[in-house]
């Protein structure tokens, strides 16, 4: 990499990964932001509508249509799924890489991506060309890629959660249960019923139940690092505050296991790997919250003979946005860690 710093876009920066991602790249030594873009407030200063940059990024947001008018190294899509994939089609050959943070390329087909997203997809070449950015897994892959297909929050923390027993096959088929619970955030920008104030205040709630478009993420993944199929019953909740998921995971695994190995296993898979922090003790939402970690406890049930793994992550950012600035730094060969290196903001 020479001196020049990286030009980056953020499309769709009036919701809430759009403006992550632009506290986390106005931070980063190698970035300047050239555009941002909302269709629905085009010409107001970022900063009117995140006033969390007043006087740091008061740029004023510009249409999509402007980003192939520039040249750029690095387009960030922070739209909703469905509406991303006509973009990537648009500007697959303007010599920017695109990193995708919606659902639209994560699955391995057109065909599996409309069943379970109930919508057509208009650009299924991507698949062939789309690398599944979790760094952890696919680091390799990410370094060459053009276009990324940033994973799903719930995916994030739930991959991550049996990777390393899948990765060493040893997962008892048909066992997995995925109890998830996430922040509202997690749901976008855009108010509704199911987020609104009175109806999530003092309230716990699971929704999506046996058919949330995440299973088929998670699936698709854990099956792939185990080479066969894997089914996984996943349910995720709503929690009544502003970010944070906590994955509660369990399996039963095949042959003999104890605590010492499962650590073991853990700690191998994980040793390179600086934002998964294995933990000694059930980690919460605040210990990650503000921060790109993942923090995994996995414990042995010798009673039940289960292994029950507990992941938290920051949706917003490992979810997300940092799990974005993380595959850019991949993908430019820049240092792993760069730009993301926050403490988790705890109380
Ligand atoms: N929130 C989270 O925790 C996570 C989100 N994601 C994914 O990241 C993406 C962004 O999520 P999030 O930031 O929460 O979403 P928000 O709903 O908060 O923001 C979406 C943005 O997309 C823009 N937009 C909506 N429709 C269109 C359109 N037709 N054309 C152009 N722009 C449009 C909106 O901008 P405007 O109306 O101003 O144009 C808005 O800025 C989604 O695909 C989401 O699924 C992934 C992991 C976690
Ligand atoms: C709390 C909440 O509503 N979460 C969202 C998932 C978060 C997300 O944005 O995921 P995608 O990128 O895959 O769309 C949901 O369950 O639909």
């Amino acid at each position: 990499m020479s001196n020049t710093k990286l030009k980056v876009a953020i499309v769709g920066a009036s919701g809430f990964t759009g403006s992550e991602l632009a506290r986390l790249l106005l931070n980063h030594p190698t970035v300047e932001i050239s555009m941002i873009t909302s269709e629905s407030h085009v010409g107001k200063p970022f900063s009117d509508l995140h006033p969390q940059f007043f006087d740091r990024l008061d740029i004023p947001l510009a249409s999509a249509e402007e980003v192939s008018k520039q040249s750029l190294d690095v387009i960030f899509l922070a739209l909703p799924h469905g509406v991303s994939m006509d973009f990537v089609s648009k500007w697959k050959d303007s010599g920017a890489k695109i990193i995708d943070l919606s659902g639209d390329f994560r699955l391995s087909s057109k065909e599996v991506y409309e069943e379970w997203y109930q919508k057509k997809h208009t650009y299924p070449e991507g698949f062939e060309s789309a690398v599944y950015g979790l760094p952890e897994l696919f680091a390799e892959k990410i370094k060459s890629a053009k276009l990324i297909a940033n994973p799903g929050c719930y995916p994030t923390a739930s991959i991550l959660s049996l990777a390393p027993l899948f990765a060493k096959k040893l997962i008892q088929e048909d066992s997995v249960v995925i109890d998830a619970k996430s922040g509202l955030t997690g749901a976008g920008i855009k108010a509704n019923a199911t987020t609104h104030f009175s109806n999530v205040n003092e309230n716990f709630k699971a929704y999506g139940i046996a058919g949330h478009r995440h299973t088929i993420e998670i699936e698709e993944q854990l099956g792939s690092l185990a080479g066969s199929e894997a089914i996984v019953q996943f349910t995720p909740h709503l929690l009544p505050v502003d970010r944070g998921i906590l994955v509660t995971a369990y399996a039963k695994v095949k042959g003999a296991m104890d605590q010492d190995s499962l650590t073991k296993i853990y700690r191998e898979f994980y040793q390179d790997k600086p934002f998964v922090r294995l933990r000694n003790q059930a980690p919460g939402i605040k210990d990650v919250r503000g921060s790109h970690y993942c923090d995994v406890f996995p414990v042995w049930d010798q009673r039940t003979k289960r292994v029950i793994v507990i992941s938290a992550i920051d949706n917003l950012l490992k979810g997300a946005a940092s799990q974005a600035v993380h595959n850019m730094n991949l993908m430019f060969d820049l240092p792993e860690s760069e730009g993301l290196t926050q403490i988790p903001l705890k109380p």
